[in-house]
């Protein structure tokens, strides 16, 4: 059974006339990390709100179609209970700091007080997301006065503390730099590594093809390309989604062009040196054989 499943789903919001989500269908396994693309506007944080049942509670529309969470479908699950099993990192760390705790370690907590846990599981579960997280440092500090980056992590590390089997998360690097963005990213690793599910909104195509193991493309709220990532990086078709190519890929298609002889696009860093290597063999046995 799928972690995630939409089933043509369709949404207007209440203020539009058209709709900004068309006939939508698509699934996530469980431990399967699967990214959203698309041009600015295509729809993707909307389809993170309907995923996360915030679409059509807090932003009212029509909505059609289903969206199952195992097999149960949304729409007959309470806000309350579907927050225990998805996980939801916003874009703005900002946001989702409560703004009501003085320190982080109790920020991280927060979620699970709320829930009733008994103190010493919300103590041993708080102190093994801080170091799985790895912001034991940042214990004592009050949230508000945390960079960017140090707040997305404590962000990730509220949402981790309590475990849920899916994870939503909305463009967690765009107010990043490239170390907090790495940062992240290791954080993401941790979430696959132990198996979680996965709804990626990311801007940043060379993440994504490093880590997704599917890639979504929407294209004014249609689905217009889904694969793994490596098919759907490397097609002809991706710019005419307004989807950029991954920087290895856009180097090996404008090799090719000129006539190196690649047998594939390499979309990942290690890939491009595996393929460039096959290439410059290739090229070396053709000319000893002229
Ligand atoms: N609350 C809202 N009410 C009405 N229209 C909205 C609302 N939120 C978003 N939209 C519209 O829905 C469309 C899709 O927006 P959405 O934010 O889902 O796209 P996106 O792919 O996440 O864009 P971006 O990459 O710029 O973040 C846009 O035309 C947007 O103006």
């Amino acid at each position: 059974m799928a972690a995630v499943e939409l089933d043509h789903v369709s949404f207007t919001y209440s203020t539009a006339d058209a709709p900004t989500i068309r006939d939508l269908s698509f699934s996530v396994e469980e431990g399967e990390l699967c990214a959203l693309v698309g041009a600015n506007g295509s729809g993707k944080t909307t389809v993170c709100n309907i995923v996360r049942g915030f679409i059509p509670r807090f932003h009212t529309g029509e909505l059609t179609g289903s969206v199952r969470i195992d097999g149960q479908d949304i729409a007959e699950t309470n806000l309350g209970l579907l927050g225990l099993q998805i996980g939801f990192v916003f874009q703005n760390p900002f946001v989702q700091i409560s703004g009501s705790k003085d320190t982080v370690y109790e920020e991280v907590a927060f979620g699970l007080e709320n829930l009733g846990v008994d103190v010493a599981t919300i103590r041993s579960r708080v102190e093994e997301t801080l170091d799985l997280i790895n912001i034991q440092h940042l214990r004592d500090k009050n949230p508000v006065d945390l960079s960017g980056g140090q707040k997305q992590r404590v962000a990730f590390a509220s949402t981790l503390a309590m475990d849920p089997p899916i994870f939503v998360i909305d463009e967690p690097t765009s107010q990043l730099d490239p170390q907090g963005t790495n940062e992240i990213f290791e954080i993401i690793s941790l979430l696959k590594e132990r198996r979680k599910s996965i709804i990626l909104v990311e801007h940043k195509m060379e993440l994504i093809a490093e880590y997704a193991d599917s890639v979504v493309v929407l294209h004014d709220g249609a689905l217009a390309m889904h694969g793994a990532s490596a098919e759907v990086f490397s097609s002809p078709e991706l710019p005419q989604y307004g989807v950029a190519y991954p920087e290895f890929a856009r180097a090996a298609l404008a090799l090719r062009d000129a006539g190196v002889p690649l047998d594939h696009i390499p979309v990942t860093k290690s890939d491009a040196v595996r393929t460039l290597e096959a290439a410059r063999t290739l090229t070396r046995s053709m000319e000893a054989g002229r």
